[in-house]
């Protein structure tokens, strides 16, 4: 049987199935395990990630996940399946949207399965990820390669690659900060989910990721570089919004270790702070719904240091979710490379 229709394939992260220890285990197991995140040789990897970083690491990320769940579960997986919903209204009846998450579920090898089962050909993969990392888009993107192969699938694929310079993406994110009254505010940070800076080292071939310009502006050798993206992004995103040099700063967050990224955001608020800045709005438009990292990374822990030090107020602003605008943008996103 074959089916004229498009495929469209949302893909995220994921989450753990429940707020559980063995669940957070298990999620974190798969996660940690796949070599574009923690890209160190096998033996190490396996040694690192499952004698070290998860047992000494599964207990607090249960209790943060239990903040975070909802009676509709975790706020990325259901903001996705909204997402679903009205993308699919939006498309029409050419295209179905399927959602998969990387790691466990939805599981992206059954949702394969069935759209191989359902005939289709044509497959358009959205990894949802505003900028390309090797520890997110790549490993997606990787991922469904492979499934489509052991599955002996053929089905073309198309990719919907990093979008943070799409001006619907843009303005759809500008529209979740207008939201707030701007004046109200002394600061904006930009807030991204960090590197490893030896992930950033791979994206410089030959290049000194020290003296890269990519703060400024993307090098022709730095398309894939996540930091540039990151700083393009703040540019558009700052430029959208009116704000000024002085105004606003980019800052990551979520480390696992010393060596990644900075500035790092919890640094980066207290000096603000410290500067008199004691109204700060965040935006972290590396991730197109709510989740761990901004609902309780940044709506709770870094707004509770915050306002512990003297801050008045840390506001985050919504992530995209299921919003029209976004909706849109990624309507035109899918047209964009579709067949
Ligand atoms: C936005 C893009 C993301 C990048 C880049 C990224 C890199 C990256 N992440 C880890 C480790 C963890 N990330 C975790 C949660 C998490 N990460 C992203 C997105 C990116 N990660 C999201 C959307 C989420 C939230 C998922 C949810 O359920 O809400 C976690 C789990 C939570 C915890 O224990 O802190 C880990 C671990 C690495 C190592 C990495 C790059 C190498
Ligand atoms: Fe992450
Ligand atoms: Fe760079």
């Amino acid at each position: 049987m074959k089916n004229d229709k498009t495929a469209v394939l949302l893909m995220n992260v994921g989450s753990p199935n429940e707020p559980k220890i063995g669940s957070v285990w298990r999620y974190l197991t798969e996660f940690l395990n796949d070599k574009r995140v923690i890209d160190l040789p096998f033996l190490l990897r396996k040694f690192l990630v499952n004698c070290i970083i998860i047992p000494f690491r599964v207990r607090n990320s249960t209790k943060l996940y239990q903040m975070l769940w909802t009676e509709k579960g975790s706020p990325l997986i259901f903001y996705s399946f909204e997402m679903k919903e009205k993308l699919q209204a939006k498309l029409g009846d050419n295209y179905e949207v399927f959602v998969a998450m990387r790691y466990q579920n939805p599981d992206f090898r059954k949702v394969i399965g069935n759209i191989k089962q359902r005939g289709f050909k044509k497959l358009v993969l959205f990894p949802l990820y505003p900028q390309h990392a090797m520890s997110t888009t790549e490993t997606t993107v990787f991922a469904i390669e492979k499934e489509l192969k052991q599955q002996k699938a053929t089905i073309d694929l198309k990719v919907v690659g990093q979008f943070y310079d799409n001006p619907q993406f843009i303005k759809a994110f500008a529209e979740q900060g207008r939201k707030y009254d701007l004046s109200k505010f002394d600061y904006v940070v930009f807030s991204y989910h960090g590197l490893p800076n030896r992930h950033l080292e791979k994206a410089h071939p030959n290049i000194d990721p020290e003296t890269c310009s990519c703060e400024v502006s993307v090098p022709s050798y730095g398309k894939q570089c996540y930091r540039a993206s990151c700083y393009a992004t703040t540019r558009l995103l700052a430029k959208e919004l009116g704000l000024e040099a002085g105004q606003y700063s980019v800052a990551f967050q979520s480390r696992l270790d010393k060596n990644w990224m900075e500035p790092f955001t919890d640094k980066v608020l207290i000096e603000k702070l410290k500067e008199g800045k004691k109204r700060i709005l965040v935006f972290a438009p590396a991730f197109v719904t709510d989740c761990l990292e901004t609902i309780i990374e940044i709506g709770d822990e870094y707004r509770e240091i915050f306002l512990e030090q003297g801050g008045m107020d840390l506001q985050l602003v919504e992530s995209l979710n299921a919003e029209d605008s976004w909706i849109e943008a990624m309507d035109g996103l899918i047209k964009h490379v579709a067949f």
